[in-house]
């Protein structure tokens, strides 16, 4: 028996508000960069590639209350993927409301004011099992890193969206293996995070993000704690795998060359989009 039929299955484990939804306590403690998963809760799950398209408009976004409160997004608009898919990076100084921005278009955050238009839904007002379902089914999430189950292997850690959507384990299993191939892993289905570097790690987690076919990816800071060469080769995979299979990204960076990588590049500053700029693909890893 090999290492991936002997080890646990996959169980649920610590809440992440990319797959469960996000306590009250969650949400004022804010973005966590863990995107575990919180239950098996019933969910309709179809893999599909759709082209989709989200639009945004006139998001407010408060943290805490009174005199103390902060306002992390101003009356932001924002949309993508209306004319196909693209890749967006969202830049600004520290503090300016990027990830705020982030977790509120991905479900995550609901606004104080403002929505959120997702296949003719608003997700901003959706009751919270909704939002979860349609998070797990339609969203791909890759974070910086610590993202993995560190007790499972990279197959089971790539199946966990699949098992949570109840889709058979064999044939979860199969489509897990066949991502991991695709993003050049073959070697590694039985490998626990612990085992894979940095690079490797990150490419386990776009394989995970990926394996639903979802039509819009979230990333924040996904290459950031990868050194550069790792960190250009990790950015080509995500981007290149995504638009290839019809999804757009929306990827959070301080690094200006993956901006350069995208298709887009928004600008926030104290939690205002200040410019929205698209422009050519340039090659990962160019000199700056
Ligand atoms: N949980 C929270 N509670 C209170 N204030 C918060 C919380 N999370 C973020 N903020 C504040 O909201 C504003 C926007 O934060 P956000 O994390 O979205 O910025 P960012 O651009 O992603 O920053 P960074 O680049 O440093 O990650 C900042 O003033 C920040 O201090």
């Amino acid at each position: 028996m090999n290492d991936f039929q002997t080890s646990a299955q996959p169980q649920p484990a610590a809440a992440h508000p990319a797959y469960g939804n996000p306590s009250p306590a969650q949400q004022n403690a804010g973005p966590v960069q863990n995107p575990l998963v919180a239950d098996t809760a019933d969910i309709q799950h179809m893999p599909r590639v759709t082209p989709s398209a989200l639009q945004a408009r006139g998001l407010e976004l408060y943290y805490g209350k009174g005199g103390a409160s902060t306002h992390a997004l101003r009356g932001v608009d924002f949309a993508v993927g209306q004319h196909g898919p693209e890749a967006v990076a969202v830049m600004g100084p520290s503090g300016s409301g990027k990830s705020s921005l982030l977790h509120v278009l991905a479900g995550i955050l609901t606004p104080n004011n403002g929505s959120v238009m997702w296949r003719d839904e608003d997700i901003a007002m959706m009751k919270d099992g909704a939002r979860t379902r349609l998070r797990r089914s339609d969203f791909g999430f890759v974070f910086q890193s610590g993202q993995l189950l560190p007790e499972l292997s990279a197959a089971e850690n790539v199946m966990i969206p699949m098992l949570l959507a109840k889709t058979p384990r064999a044939q979860a299993q199969r489509r897990a293996q066949g991502m991991l191939h695709a993003l050049g892993l073959g070697g590694m289905f039985d490998k626990r995070p612990g085992q894979l570097s940095g690079g490797q790690a990150q490419r386990v987690a776009i394989a995970r993000a990926l394996v639903t076919g979802p039509g819009l990816v979230f990333a924040d800071e996904p290459t950031g704690a990868l050194d550069q060469a790792t960190g250009a080769s990790v950015l080509q995979l995500l981007t290149h795998q995504t638009l290839s299979r019809g999804a757009s990204l929306v990827v959070v960076t301080h690094d200006p060359a993956v901006a350069r990588a995208c298709t887009r590049t928004v600008r926030l500053e104290d939690g205002i989009i200040v410019s929205d700029a698209r422009h050519d693909q340039q090659p990962v890893g160019a000199a700056r």
